[in-house]
């Protein structure tokens, strides 16, 4: 299996204006690799990430995942597609919060009939103690490793994770790279993560650098770093 991209544009039109947010790009990635994606604000990286998960569609050029042409794919199929393969993890963990813990990761279990165990997860993000507790009463830190539990306990074979450090502070950042690195050993799970920083692409297989729309470099990092080494 692998992800290309093959010609990829996305438009956005407003009005008369049309704005390339993503102009004409090509790149392959392949199953089992964390990939970062960097690049200014404003280059195109959340388009990236939501045309490969499904949650938009390009304007032209072809989307293969697994076999699958995503461009070719009916609106059913397609949201088919998100639910079964696609797990999304995003800056702002968007819980609900009203639901514990394991509440919200079972939520996500019961769209999926091959989910994981819910505990078994909860147990791999280091929660299994805190899983009565709701969102307002866990840490940042432990929010996103919910949001974590939650994308992955339907086992997607595709995590996408929009600047999942964003809203963290150094030493929690380290430790959610470290889950991220552990499912990509545990679960074998494809990793996209966007980022605006630089030092977290260097714990990734590949990093491709997006600016105006366009790549501008991508790298299979030969000499990557445990997520524990990173620094910035
Ligand atoms: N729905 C939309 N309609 C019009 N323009 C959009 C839309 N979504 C994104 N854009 C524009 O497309 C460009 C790329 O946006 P995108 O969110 O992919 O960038 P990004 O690299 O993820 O930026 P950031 O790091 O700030 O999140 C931006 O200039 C943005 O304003």
């Amino acid at each position: 299996m692998s992800i290309q991209f093959i010609g990829v544009t996305k438009e956005y039109k407003n009005g008369s204006n049309i704005f390339l947010a993503l102009n004409n790009i090509s790149f392959e990635a392949k199953e089992g690799e964390i990939v970062a994606i960097v690049g200014p604000s404003g280059s195109g990286k959340s388009t990236l990430l939501n045309l490969l998960g499904g949650l938009d569609r390009a304007t032209s050029g072809e989307i293969i995942f697994d076999g699958l042409n995503l461009s070719a794919l009916s609106d059913k199929e397609l949201t088919k597609y998100r639910r079964d393969k696609v797990g999304f993890v995003f800056q702002f963990y968007n819980l609900i919060p009203n639901l514990t813990a394991y509440e919200n990761v079972e939520v996500a279990a019961e769209l999926n009939k091959n989910s994981l165990k819910i505990d078994e997860v909860l147990e791999a993000v280091g929660l299994l103690d805190k899983k009565d507790k709701f969102p307002q009463e866990l840490s940042g830190g432990e929010q996103q490793r919910v949001s974590i539990a939650r994308a992955i306990v339907k086992s997607p074979k595709l995590l996408l994770c929009d600047e999942p450090t964003g809203a963290l502070d150094y030493k929690t950042s380290k430790e959610v790279l470290e889950l991220i690195d552990k499912i990509n050993q545990i679960y074998k799970t494809t990793i996209f993560i966007v980022t605006h920083n630089t030092s977290i692409a260097s714990m990734c297989h590949r990093i491709i650098r997006l600016r105006s729309g366009q790549i501008i470099e991508i790298k299979e990092n030969i000499n990557r770093i445990s997520p524990k080494e990173v620094e910035w």
